[in-house]
């Protein structure tokens, strides 16, 4: 289905279809399909993430990158925003990350507490706001109580509604594992269920199948899996996450099926900055090849 069609046949308000638009046709190569830039790994993981290329652990270099590489947005969250996004405002579509939390604490029942709001995306001029999602945390019934408002807000406030829906705590580990097929077809679906306009999720892994339910027990194709997922989705645009540095070969790869499967999109973070400049311009361009093959106009 055409990222048009998706946007006129989902009653969006008026507010979340304007911004859609925006992202999707004014931005990035402007053919209904995206590219993002993610930018809260140094909430997530640490500084530890920056490393490899010190100066990606400044947000302005970033921002740049964002402009330069011709994203179609960058998701950061409110004190970079508030601090850096001033002086780009408009250039490059902001998503605000509402939630968010350290890798500190061990994995078991994680929840990612709220610490911005809709309202703060209106008055910093996003076009989107983001939130973790993690789907079958031993505390999933305070995430979803904690999600239902900020969706309701979203719904409010014509503000589009990305979900990071992340498998993620004690039983997952025990069922294929957060990236399993079964898991993140699993959580696409959830994304959908509960009113998510966009939802990222991790490509999945059909070769991950320790203790999943039978169905996800025989050999699936990676393509297959794909597929699965964004159908899983139905009318919400998914959009597939970068994960940790890869060789340029399989993100490509992971790219070309996301695309061919009807992902509207790509938010590759780490893959993208955890390099020199130029290289990540590099991967950048080849990233926007992939998705010019795929425009929804
Ligand atoms: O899988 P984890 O460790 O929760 O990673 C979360 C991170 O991955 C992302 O979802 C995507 O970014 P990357 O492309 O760097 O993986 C970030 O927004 C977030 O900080």
């Amino acid at each position: 289905m055409s990222t048009r069609l998706r946007l006129a046949q989902c009653g969006l308000s008026a507010g979340k279809k304007a911004r859609l638009h925006r992202i999707l046709y004014k931005h990035g190569l402007g053919n209904g399909t995206a590219l993002f830039l993610p930018y809260d790994q140094g909430l997530e993981h640490g500084p530890r993430d920056f490393f490899a290329d010190p100066i990606a652990a400044d947000p302005k270099y970033i921002i740049r990158l964002a402009l330069e590489g011709g994203f179609n947005g960058i998701a950061i969250q409110i004190g970079l925003a508030e601090k850096f996004y001033w002086d780009y405002a408009g250039e490059v579509p902001l998503i605000l990350k509402l939630n968010g939390k350290t890798d500190i604490p061990s994995d078991v029942s994680p929840l990612s507490p709220l610490h911005a709001s809709v309202e703060d995306a209106v008055r910093l001029g996003a076009d989107a706001v983001g939130y973790t999602l993690y789907v079958g945390s031993p505390a999933q019934e305070a995430d979803f109580a904690q999600y239902r408002s900020v969706r309701q807000d979203a719904q409010r406030l014509g503000m589009p509604l990305i979900v990071w829906a992340y498998p993620r705590g004690e039983a997952i580990e025990h069922k294929g594992g957060k990236d399993s097929f079964y898991a993140v077809h699993y959580a696409a679906r959830v994304a959908s269920e509960l009113g998510a306009d966009v939802v990222k999720v991790n490509f999945p892994h059909p070769e991950k199948r320790t203790a999943v339910p039978t169905a996800y027990a025989e050999e699936f194709s990676s393509q297959e899996a794909i597929d699965a997922v964004v159908r899983a989705a139905n009318r919400t645009m998914v959009l597939i996450s970068g994960g940790g540095r890869a060789g340029d070969e399989v993100m490509l790869e992971k790219a070309q099926e996301s695309m061919s499967a009807g992902a509207t999109g790509l938010i590759f973070g780490r893959n993208v900055w955890q390099r020199e400049h130029d290289e990540s311009l590099r991967l950048v361009d080849q990233l926007r090849q992939v998705l010019a093959k795929y425009p929804t106009p």
